[in-house]
């Protein structure tokens, strides 16, 4: 069975059709300020545009108030909302109620503790996404670049399709689905050259990468 690769933190044309051409699943774009990757309302139309049905678009928000979420959907036209934020259960279950279109939930993970929250996610979100928690010097909930230990995920099983992030590259890529058996792998840090740079070489790698490994898992070759 193949699993989904998400590129996210796209932000200009040429690497998002890079994106789209290596065969992403699902494309990204963080609508939050304070990050280098963030695109603005105005410029949303265009990049939605250029995806055609290629690809799911998935819109990142962090602690959206209502109008943000709602200017933020009119510009974005998204297929998956991830909300990456501090979001209670049940600010999740109000927006996913008035959006009326998938939630994905992203979890911050250092320790095992961090999954007692699991449960109560899983009831109100169609999909969780696991980070690694952001340091206290760190500026941004996420897109920090840093993988967790995905030993903490082995045999968690939510009962909703998990997405696996923080840190992940092609090259650490195969250890981490030997180790975390998930439905999906999302990538912004790793395919970049610098922060809010992204590499058609790199997403193009992780790509293939993650398509390689996940068929090695599948056929028992990696345990
Ligand atoms: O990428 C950002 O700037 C960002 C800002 C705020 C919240 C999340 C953000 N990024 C998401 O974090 C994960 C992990 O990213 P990385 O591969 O470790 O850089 C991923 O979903 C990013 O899109």
């Amino acid at each position: 069975m193949g699993i989904e690769v998400k590129i996210c933190g796209l932000s200009t044309a040429d690497t998002l059709e890079a994106a789209l051409d290596a065969g992403a699943d699902l494309v990204g774009f963080v609508h939050f300020p304070k990050s280098p990757r963030h695109v603005a309302l105005a410029d949303a139309p265009a990049l939605v545009a250029q995806v055609r049905g290629r690809a799911k678009k998935v819109l990142l928000l962090v602690n959206p108030d209502d109008a943000t979420l709602d200017a933020a959907l009119a510009a974005f036209q998204p297929d998956i909302v991830q909300l990456h934020g501090s979001e209670s259960p049940e600010r999740v279950a109000e927006i996913r109620a008035c959006i009326g279109r998938p939630v994905m939930k992203a979890l911050p993970v250092a320790r095992a503790e961090d999954l007692a929250t699991v449960p109560a996610y899983a009831a109100v979100a169609d999909r969780l996404l696991f980070d690694a928690k952001p340091l206290p010097d760190d500026t941004l909930p996420g897109g920090n670049g840093r993988p967790f230990d995905w030993n903490l995920l082995a045999g968690l099983d939510p009962g909703r399709p998990v997405m696996l992030s923080g840190g992940l590259d092609a090259g650490n890529l195969p250890l981490a689905l030997s180790v975390a058996h998930v439905d999906g792998v999302d990538v912004s840090s790793g395919v970049e050259t610098a922060p809010g740079r992204k590499s058609a070489e790199k997403i193009f790698a992780f790509v293939q990468a993650a398509r390689a490994a996940a068929a090695q898992v599948a056929e028992g070759k990696v345990q």
